[in-house]
């Protein structure tokens, strides 16, 4: 296949033989030896993309040609400076950060499931095949994380960047931390800090907010937080002040390494050399710098403090998160155990790190999403509002029972992460000559193909949500579809008052309801190496809702214009989203004005 990129790399072939040969006709030597020089990085291009090239077609899948690598440090820099400007055309596509979010399933329609990107840097097989992609997930070993996962090691090791045996300590380790107890604190602090929002919300002038990203983002921080440190935090205050002795608030110093997570890796690796040279930096970088030296404070102290707890013999029963990681670790050391059983200071914090990480955006943008869709579309409130009247109009709130109860509440979680899931695509490198499993659609079978040296995986998570193999009307925002239910039995109802006979049918008809299972469905990863903070995001997320939409109701706010117009405009806004950070994200929450109307 003849495309773009080969046809410049030739182009760039040609004309440095062409300048060689002006070279020696006319006796220019250091053109000669410019254009010599140029001519052998070319022919390197051009072999290794022949041999990439060879590889691919073992593999048996349909071909792409990129550029360049898209991890490469060449790349890296073209598309920091013209990344918009290139991503239109075709060869390009495909290296931009944004793809995967902005065609969906658009390419597997027209290349099929699976196929390779071939470039001169190592070749990407992208797969939205529901097969493949658990057969990825399931083998940890085969399929270990990328090496580019280490730059994450920013704050210390952390189980999201190991491999291995190293991986099995730090996941042993870190699981106790997510148990019933703490989904049950994370629960009443989402609705503690709800109830604070929804206070700030309804006294807003004309009961229109313009806050609620951010606002979402201050409750994710302090349930973290809560569930982090098992200290809570006020809403309207927490964490966005600076503590005595920094120049930071905890939450701009994560909040400034969240959004520039390239720039804080770069610094990072860069170590002391940077610090030394900070006036040479820019604002933006000098700012990352000195969130990644605030956030390091911030936890030195935090563990400091939990051991003067744990110290003073008042910590035993506590059970979040840091307690955990330090009881477990400091116990061992004390007993004299092999570090190979315990986390080190730096692990303690590197994993501190990477809960704030993986915990925070992935939540918060969820949620943010759900209230942005739910506003446009009034009668999945309805639904939902029927389902929270009837949980908590009998007065029970607690997370024991009221969680499992609000089913259509979740079905808005995982309708709104089917289509705006923080991880549209999940990456993993193979071991040379392993085999993968690929769904065959002509036979109805599966084929086993075997995954050369040189290859990485994307699995497209959102390519496969959204694909209509596994979804009717699979871009329409639907939460119903996750939801079946069974009719009800009215027989010994018959006697009942109308409205009591009503209320009684409900209720029935919501006990009967089931969440459905579906295979395709994959925003928390699955396999060994599945999310470990699934069930606390889920109560996070059931908890926040919940508590908002029994109160009030909202709206796009109108500008002037009519409903369907409001609706398409924030419709529009949620569309335009970023997935150039870790998790997706809108591009401009601040153009989002949500009318808050008090049932
Ligand atoms: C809506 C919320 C969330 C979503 C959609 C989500 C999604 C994911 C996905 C897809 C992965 C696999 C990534 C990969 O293998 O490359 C993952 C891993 C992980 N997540 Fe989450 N996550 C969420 C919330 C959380 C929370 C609340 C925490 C912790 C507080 C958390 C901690 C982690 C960690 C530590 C890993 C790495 C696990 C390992 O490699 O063994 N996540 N998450």
């Amino acid at each position: 296949m003849v495309s773009l990129s080969s046809a410049l790399l030739n182009l760039f072939f040609l004309l440095t033989l062409l300048a060689t040969v002006t070279s020696i006709l006319y006796r220019l030597n250091l053109l000669l030896l410019v254009s010599l020089i140029l001519s052998l990085y070319a022919l390197t291009l051009l072999a290794r993309l022949y041999k990439n090239y060879t590889s691919a077609l073992r593999i048996g899948l349909p071909i792409l040609f990129i550029p360049f690598d898209p991890f490469g440090v060449p790349w890296l820099f073209i598309y920091s400076y013209f990344g918009p400007l290139l991503a239109p055309f075709r060869c390009c596509r495909f290296l931009t950060f944004t793809w995967h979010w902005e065609d969906g399933d658009r390419w597997h329609k027209e290349l099929g499931e699976s196929f390779v990107l071939v470039g001169v840097g190592r070749n990407y097989v992208h797969t939205s095949d529901e097969v493949a992609i658990e057969w990825v997930l399931g083998r940890r070993k085969e399929f270990p994380k990328p090496r580019a996962y280490e730059g994450l090691d920013l704050f210390g090791k952390n189980v999201n960047t190991v491999n291995g045996q190293e991986w099995t300590r730090h996941r042993k380790l870190t699981a106790p931390c997510f148990n019933e107890r703490v989904s049950s604190f994370v629960w009443s602090e989402a609705v503690r800090q709800s109830a604070a929002m929804l206070t700030t919300w309804i006294t807003s002038p004309r009961h229109q907010v313009t806050t609620m990203v951010d606002d979402t983002r201050i409750i994710a921080l302090h349930v973290l937080y809560a569930a982090g440190f098992g200290t809570s935090h006020d809403f309207a205050g927490g964490k966005r002040v600076a503590a005595p002795g920094h120049e930071l608030s905890h939450r701009d110093a994560l909040l400034t390494v969240l959004e520039n997570i390239l720039s804080a890796i770069f610094l990072s690796a860069a170590g002391g050399i940077v610090e030394r040279w900070k006036g040479l930096l820019g604002k933006r970088l000098r700012n990352v710098l000195l969130a990644i030296k605030e956030f390091k404070m911030y936890t030195d102290e935090a563990i400091a403090a939990e051991r003067a707890i744990l110290a003073s013999g008042y910590g035993e029963a506590k059970h979040n998160l840091m307690s955990t990681l330090i009881r477990t670790s400091d116990q061992a050391k004390a007993d004299g155990i092999h570090s190979a059983v315990r986390l080190s200071d730096g692990e303690i914090k590197g994993n501190i790190f990477i809960f704030n990480l993986a915990g925070h955006d992935t939540t918060a943008n969820t949620l943010g999403y759900a209230f942005a869709l739910l506003a446009c579309h009034a009668e999945v409130q309805d639904w939902v509002v029927e389902e929270i009247d009837s949980v908590f109009g009998e007065g029970e709130t607690s997370y024991e029972v009221a969680f499992p109860r609000l089913k259509r509440v979740l079905a808005v979680m995982y309708e709104t992460l089917r289509l705006y899931g923080p991880v549209s695509t999940i990456p993993r490198a193979a071991l040379p000559n392993t085999p993968l499993l690929l769904r065959n659609p002509a036979a109805s079978s599966t084929r086993e193909i075997l995954i050369p040296q040189n290859t990485d995986l994307a699995l497209k998570i959102l390519a496969m949500h959204t694909s209509p193999t596994h979804f009717t009307n699979p871009t329409s925002w639907d939460p119903k579809r996750w939801i079946a239910s069974s009719p009800a039995s009215l027989a010994p109802l018959k006697l009942l008052e109308e409205k009591l006979l009503e209320e009684k049918l409900l209720e029935e008809k919501l006990l009967e309801e089931k969440l459905l299972e579906q295979k395709a469905f994959l925003p928390w990863s699955t396999g060994p190496r599945v999310c470990p903070g699934m069930k606390m995001s889920q109560v996070e997320f059931v908890g926040v809702l919940a508590t908002v939409l029994r109160s009030v109701r909202v709206a796009p706010a109108m500008k002037g214009e009519t409903t369907e117009e409001a609706k398409r405009r924030l419709l529009g806004t949620v569309r335009d989203s970023n997935a150039d950070t870790p998790a997706l994200k809108i591009s401009h929450p601040e153009k989002i004005c949500l009318a808050v109307k008090k049932r």
